[in-house]
């Protein structure tokens, strides 16, 4: 099976060939906002290809988990982070690596969809034109590809010049996840990407990650756990910062180990009872 390289080093050309995606391995793990501590030792591993889902009650360090992911904290000088996160074995952390070249490899998509100013086809081509390709013709492949993939391509097409803006939020979001996708990027993060969004526009976006999964490696932060639920292959329960259980989905939800996982979704009213 084909094998993608490590971390890109400053001055190299990142991947950009889609392969198997790589997998997370996350070691001891802890994050510091000033002296305040958000995350304490966390160890834990995403599968390649696998969707996992974060969950925890709010302040529990799922967001500071999954920034630390693509280091997006290197851009807040008072955050510190400490331990070592792996792709592929890699550490993205280690000595030389360019922070750019791994939020290349690992897209993001926020809560709320924030399009950059200009149009829709500026929106999707952003990255792209800012890892230096200009081909007019490569970018509007590139745009075509990601909005199809995004399940935007044919409400858009016509009209790819016009204002991001102008689209409604649900399309505004699956805007920014073309934008992600234009990179093509092996890991997506996601946090709570579906919660600012209608019933129906939620659900469109879901189906589009399921879709995702086996050409991506996904980490989702969710506060849905019927999301959780339906969409993730495992989930990784935090509270205070620490990880509490990493399960199988089915596992997680079913037969909890932890009696704190066990507390979590009973007060989530989400325990089955022994009788059911
Ligand atoms: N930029 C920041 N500066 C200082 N403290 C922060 C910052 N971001 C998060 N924190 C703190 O770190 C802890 C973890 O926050 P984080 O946002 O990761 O939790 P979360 O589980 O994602 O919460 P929620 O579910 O409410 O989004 C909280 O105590 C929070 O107040």
């Amino acid at each position: 099976m084909e094998r993608r390289p490590g971390p890109v080093r400053r001055g190299e050309e990142p991947p950009a060939a889609p392969g198997r995606p790589p997998g997370i391995r996350v070691v001891g793990l802890s994050v510091w906002y000033g002296t305040a501590r958000a995350l304490r030792g966390i160890s834990l591993e995403v599968a390649p290809g696998e969707i996992l889902a974060l969950v925890g009650p709010s302040g529990c360090g799922k967001s500071t988990l999954l920034r630390c992911l693509n280091r997006l904290h290197d851009l807040n000088p008072a955050v510190r982070v400490a331990g070592r996160v792996l792709l592929d074995g890699e550490d993205i952390y280690a000595r030389g690596v360019d922070p750019a070249a791994v939020r290349r490899r690992v897209g993001m998509v926020m809560q709320r969809p924030v399009p950059l100013p200009g149009s829709i086809a500026d929106n999707v081509t952003f990255g792209p034109r800012l890892w230096g390709i200009r081909d007019p013709e490569r970018l509007q492949a590139i745009a075509e590809r990601a909005l199809r993939r995004a399940g935007l391509w044919d409400e858009v097409r016509r009209r790819l010049g016009r204002p991001a803006s102008d689209l409604s939020g649900g399309q505004q979001q699956r805007l920014c996840l073309a934008r992600a996708l234009a990179l093509e990027p092996e890991v997506l993060l996601l946090d709570e990407p579906t919660s600012a969004l209608d019933p129906s526009s939620a659900g469109l976006l879901e189906r589009l990650l399921a879709g995702l999964r086996g050409r991506h490696t996904l980490v989702l932060v969710t506060h849905d756990l019927d999301q959780a639920r339906r969409l993730a292959d495992r989930v990784a329960l935090l509270i205070g910062g620490e990880l509490v259980e990493c399960a199988d989905t089915v596992r997680f939800f079913e037969r909890p180990a932890d009696p704190r996982t066990v507390r979590f979704l009973a007060a989530a009213g989400r325990l089955r009872e022994e009788s059911d």
